[in-house]
């Protein structure tokens, strides 16, 4: 057998240090072959990491009759030489682990996919570690696709990505990252980093005095090679997931690591890069041999379900898609530079490369969104018909808290409609909503007035009288209520009828913003503050409300760290931005809001600083929800119906006495704001008649009120337990249903105990 293979390796470039020893293997696996009396040529090509010559060389080769490649380490790599697959009809070994994602016809996969490695050591990181992640990874496709997957996965084990991070090819300072991981105190990094970055990574990480047993570093690409180039010692504790380690003390590998000593000398180091590029060349090889044939049709075909014996392990090519089923194991690096495993699958883990993710199947088109979701600076939320978030836009991810895969409730959808202009689309099945913040200084327009606040119910008047109290005073105020209620409907009234109505009224909602940008948020920052910090830096929310009013809403949302940092502006009416050691006198009168009990967060939880509470609540107003003040029901819908005639045009002036008595019955747990979409769902219903809203035109869950028992009949309690175990049925842990509800844990707890029900 006379054949010629192009081995595609970058000699030079950033991510030499991994492929020269993966050259070396493929080298080493065709000198073994032709010791059978072959005759099989290598052509070494050094593609230098780089795409465009990858393509270029393969190109060459090609026309020049070459019908095997090996090789190409990156993703990017490998994907820029698949037209030329194509069109010369040749096959590829790929000897990388990667994203998956992919079954090209050309081309033989003997490097790991993301739940043979990644998946495995995730979970060994939860279970040992905890759930919070920070990602860091150079900046192509394979680090940010499988972070996408780490992220998928974590939320599936209730986990989050704390803190994620890109640093080009070939970076070499990361104290910046490590600082930002020290603030965010998560629980193990997760790196992707190829190349000559993973170097000063580790050597950065040991500098500043951090301890692998408080916060090792997992990686599927660090190992042996890696490690000997850093220094053993700063590899030492961290950890690896692979289907082969050089360490493993089988008869199979003892004979092979031997062999890769004689060729290359007794101080080579091998990975499990070098292991799957030695396995897949010779089983290409052997392929070839027996089939007789270069036509990669006849030689995938010959492999389909080959089963071998191998240094890792029995290993099984999977016909359909040419990725190999094999066992998976997790070493801990030691200070000798080698791994000690310390867990191992002890079974074969069949490849998955396209394992869906928790999504559900849908209409929109998963490749265009995520392409959009990437580029646009649209904020964008896919939700699946049993409203799971499906999809989040970088934007997205970047605005709010959500998480892909969690439940968005009513209660977090009312939230989302405060915050933004939502525009959705799609009316069955998947649904997108296009989401737009709402501008934060609230000053123009046509704020709300006491006199548009009216109620018939007595402890609300009483409220309202301290509210108006309040409009004169320039004390902090602190608003309690459930959501929709009309917290910020309220503080706009105390705002136009304070002294400081020709000032900004500035909203904050600190409970959507993802707890990194909050600081940045209120208090600004300089230019350079931070990676991705704008040009010319940025007002924050203090300064901006200079002279007026900060609304901060969802306060009970507030991490404790920046309630400390919160507290110390309101008492020092002075803030610094961030980046910065100036500080800067600011004159603003701080309004907050919050649908919790603090005082049984304060009690219960430490959830909530005491100090900062008393700060806040100097004037208290609480407003109750709608379900307990039935009497606004009338009022408050013959509001709304006037409000939409001028904005729809004509339509129903009315309520039938059926229609209001279910409006009247029904408990609202989205309180005013539900009241609102309620009315104009059914005036759009009722068409342009000018009658009556009828029961037809409600919701089927209010339907169901009409001509029940008067509400009296029904006591709070009873209330109080169905929308447990409605929230309960919905959500999947106590801390969740928690949440949704508006009350802690410890609350939430001691009322299963008093309605005798189990989580
Ligand atoms: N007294 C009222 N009269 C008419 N509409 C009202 C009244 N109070 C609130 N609303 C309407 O109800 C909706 C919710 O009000 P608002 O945003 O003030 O509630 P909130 O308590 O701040 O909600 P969240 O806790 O979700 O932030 C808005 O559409 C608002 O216009």
């Amino acid at each position: 057998m006379n054949t010629r293979v192009g081995l595609l390796f970058s000699l030079t470039g950033t991510t030499a240090l991994t492929e020269r020893g993966q050259c070396d293997a493929a080298i080493l696996a065709i000198e073994h072959f032709n010791q059978n009396g072959m005759n099989v040529e290598a052509i070494v090509r050094d593609i230098c990491s780089d795409p465009a010559k990858s393509a270029k060389e393969a190109e060459a080769l090609a026309k020049d009759g070459v019908k095997v490649f090996i090789g190409c380490y990156t993703s990017a790599c490998r994907k820029a030489i698949l037209p030329v697959l194509e069109k010369y009809g040749c096959l590829l070994v790929y000897p990388t682990l990667y994203e998956g994602r992919e079954c090209h016809s050309n081309v033989f996969y003997t490097g790991e996919v993301p739940n043979q490695q990644v998946h495995v050591l995730l979970d060994y990181l939860t279970e040992h570690f905890g759930k919070s992640v920070y990602c860091i990874g150079t900046d192509y496709i394979y680090p940010r696709e499988t972070n996408q997957q780490v992220r998928t996965y974590l939320t599936e084990k209730n986990g989050s990505v704390v803190g994620e991070a890109y640093v080009p090819f070939g970076h070499q300072t990361f104290y910046d990252v490590l600082e930002d991981i020290i603030v965010k105190r998560p629980d193990a990094i997760f790196t992707t980093l190829v190349g000559q970055s993973i170097i000063p990574f580790y050597r950065a990480y040991r500098r500043m005095g951090l301890n692998p047993d408080h916060l090792p570093i997992f990686s599927p690409i660090t190992k042996e090679t890696e490690i000997a180039a850093m220094g053993a010692d700063y590899g030492a504790g961290h950890y690896g997931s692979a289907s082969y380690f050089q360490s493993l003390q089988n008869e199979p590998n003892l004979h092979f690591v031997s062999a890769f000593h004689e060729r290359f000398g007794a101080q080579q180091e091998i990975s499990s890069v070098m292991f799957n590029t030695y396995l897949g060349t010779k089983m290409i090889l052997d392929s070839i041999r027996e089939t007789g044939s270069l036509d990669y049709r006849d030689v995938f075909y010959h492999l389909s379900d080959k089963k071998l014996e191998t240094a890792c392990g029995t290993v099984l090519v999977e016909g359909d898609h040419h990725h190999l089923s094999r066992p998976v194991k997790i070493g801990r690096a030691t200070p000798d530079g080698q791994f000690e495993i310390v867990w191992d699958s002890q079974r074969n883990i069949a490849p998955k490369p396209f394992k869906e993710k928790s999504r559900e199947p849908g209409q929109l088109n998963e490749i265009i969104l995520e392409s959009w979701g990437r580029i646009s600076d649209e904020a964008i939320v896919v939700l699946s018909e049993r409203q799971h978030i499906v999809y989040m836009s970088k934007k997205a991810a970047e605005l709010t808290r959500f998480k892909e895969g969690q439940l968005l409730t009513p209660t977090l959808l009312q939230q989302i409609h405060h915050a933004f202009e939502v525009h959705p689309y799609g009316t069955s099945g998947q649904q997108m909503l296009l989401l737009k913040p709402k501008p934060s200084v609230r000053s123009s327009g046509a704020p709300y007035q006491f006199d548009r606040i009216r109620t018939l119910n007595p402890e609300y008047q009483l409220e309202l009288e301290v509210a108006k109290l309040a409009s004169q005073s320039c004390a902090n105020v602190l608003i309690t209520g459930e959501t929709g209620t009309g917290k910020e409907v309220l503080v706009q009234a105390i705002h136009q009828q304070s002294e400081r109505k020709n000032g900004p009224l500035v909203a904050v909602n600190t409970g959507l913003l993802p707890r990194e940008l909050i600081a940045s948020e209120m208090f600004g920052y300089i230019e350079g503050a931070f990676t991705g910090a704008k040009k010319g830096g940025a007002l924050g929310k203090f300064e901006a409300a200079n002279d007026g009013t900060l609304f901060l809403d969802e306060i009970g949302d507030m991490p404790l760290d920046l309630q400390v940092v919160l507290l110390r502006a309101i008492e020092s009416k002075r803030i610094m931005r961030l980046g910065e050691n100036k500080e800067r006198a600011v004159n603003v009168r701080i309004i907050a809001a919050t649908n919790r009990n603090l005082q049984e967060e304060i009690a219960y939880s430490a959830s909530f600083r005491s100090d900062l509470f008393y700060r806040l609540n100097v004037l208290s107003i609480t407003i109750p929800p709608l379900r307990e003040r039935p009497e606004d029901v009338e009022h408050l819908s013959q509001e709304f119906l006037r409000e939409f005639q001028t904005v729809h045009g004509d339509g129903p002036d009315s309520l039938s006495d059926e229609a209001l008595q279910a409006l009247v019955q029904y408990p609202w747990p989205g309180n005013i704001r539900e009241l609102r979409n309620v009315m104009e769902r059914a005036y759009l219903l009722a068409g342009r008649e000018r009658a009556a809203i009828r029961v037809e035109h409600l919701p089927r869950a209010l339907k169901g009120y009409y001509q029940r028992k008067p509400r009296a009949a029904e006591p709070l309690k009873q209330v109080e337990r169905r929308m447990i175990e409605q929230v309960l049925s919905e959500t999947k842990t106590i801390t969740e249903a928690s949440k949704v509800l508006g009350i802690t844990r410890s609350t939430l707890y001691r009322k299963l105990k008093e309605f005798q029900m189990t989580p």
